[in-house]
């Protein structure tokens, strides 16, 4: 028997047809696997049929998903072997309800996503068996329906089960995306791996919405960069008093990672500019949180959450 008990997904649902959603699809759909995209706004969906979605950018190709729906509670008359979950994490406890219906034993729910306890919105609805965490490492723009820009693609990304009886499937799963040009690695440590990631988004995202900047121009800003390595020390913190490990190198990686983003404007800079609630809560907010669990003040993180509540549409 394999390393993945002989489990092997081949019909995927991705729900959300934004970038991070057709980044993926259009890597399950050119590696053979069936996919189904979910999105409530159908001119996103149609082009993702025919002609297909175009990728442009680190990478550079075009593939066409088999079927779309606009309900989630829909993709419940065919059930996917996994549903990939790529909203923004303020419309999962809606999602997890349609999912509600039917996911059960043997099909699984990731959530492809950022900020902090993701997982556990699904957990709550969906049990823990059958979600998944991972980390997403690509950036990227809706150009127009199914025109993703990819600005970044830092290979790989990871992936963990929340119960252990889920680890072969979860294997499985990683073998398939990376079989597709979308390498993940199935780690043990997801949770540090989220939060390296979050206290990444939490520097950059908040920063780049209130000012209106790409990444490079915030970095490139001797006071905006300031501000940014405020925020970085600060996270670092509030992950070290909540027993999270970072790493060593975490600072450094952190930096690199952000200065080799270039021109690219962050998810929630496009959510503000499109008039859309952000993420703040999840990022942001989720460090405030753990801080004052851990009785570490955070009074930067504090401060940008309330600078992009108050850009959110009242
Ligand atoms: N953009 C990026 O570069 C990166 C983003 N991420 C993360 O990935 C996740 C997705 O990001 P992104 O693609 O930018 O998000 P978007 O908001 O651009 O796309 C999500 C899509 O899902 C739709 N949607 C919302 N609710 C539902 C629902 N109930 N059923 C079906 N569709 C729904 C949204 O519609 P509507 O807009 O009408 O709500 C939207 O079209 C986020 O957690 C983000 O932080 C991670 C790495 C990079
Ligand atoms: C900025 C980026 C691409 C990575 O840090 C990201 O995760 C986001 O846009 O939300």
């Amino acid at each position: 028997m394999s390393e993945t008990g002989g489990y092997s997904p081949k019909n995927f649902a991705v729900v959300g047809a934004g970038p991070v959603g057709c980044t993926v699809a259009a890597f399950l759909a050119r590696g053979g696997c069936e996919v189904t995209l979910c999105d409530v706004v159908p001119a996103l969906l149609e082009p993702t049929l025919d002609p297909g979605i175009r990728i442009t950018g680190t990478d550079d190709f075009q593939a066409r998903v088999g079927r779309s729906t606009t309900r989630v509670d829909l993709l419940g008359d065919d059930p996917p072997d996994v549903v990939i979950v790529t909203v923004k994490a303020t419309a999962l406890p809606i999602i997890a309800s349609a999912l509600e219906h039917f996911i059960g034993e043997g099909r699984y729910v990731v959530s492809w996503q950022n900020g902090i306890d993701t997982e556990r919105v699904l957990a709550e609805r969906l049990g823990k068996k059958a979600v998944m965490r991972a980390v997403v490492n690509y950036g990227c723009l809706l150009e127009g329906p199914a025109q993703v820009r990819l600005a970044f693609h830092h290979r790989p990304h990871y992936l963990q089960e929340l119960d252990p009886t889920a680890r072969e499937a979860a294997l499985a799963i990683c073998r398939v995306f990376t079989a597709c040009g979308l390498d993940t690695c199935h780690t043990d440590s997801i949770r540090n791996m989220v939060w390296r990631k979050t206290v990444n988004n939490s520097c950059m995202n908040p920063v780049c919405a209130v000012t209106g900047k790409t990444m490079f121009e915030v970095i490139n800003d001797p006071i905006l960069f300031g501000l940014v390595d405020a925020l970085l020390k600060e996270g670092t913190m509030v992950a070290r008093a909540n027993e999270i490990s970072l790493g060593s190198d975490f600072y450094l990686d952190c930096m690199d990672y952000i200065k080799s983003a270039g021109r690219h404007k962050p998810s929630m800079l496009q959510d503000i500019e499109a008039g859309r609630i952000t993420e703040i809560d999840y990022i942001n907010g989720k460090i405030r949180e753990y801080g004052q669990r851990a009785g570490v003040p955070t009074p930067y993180n504090d401060a940008l959450r309330s600078l992009v509540k108050g850009l959110e549409p009242g």
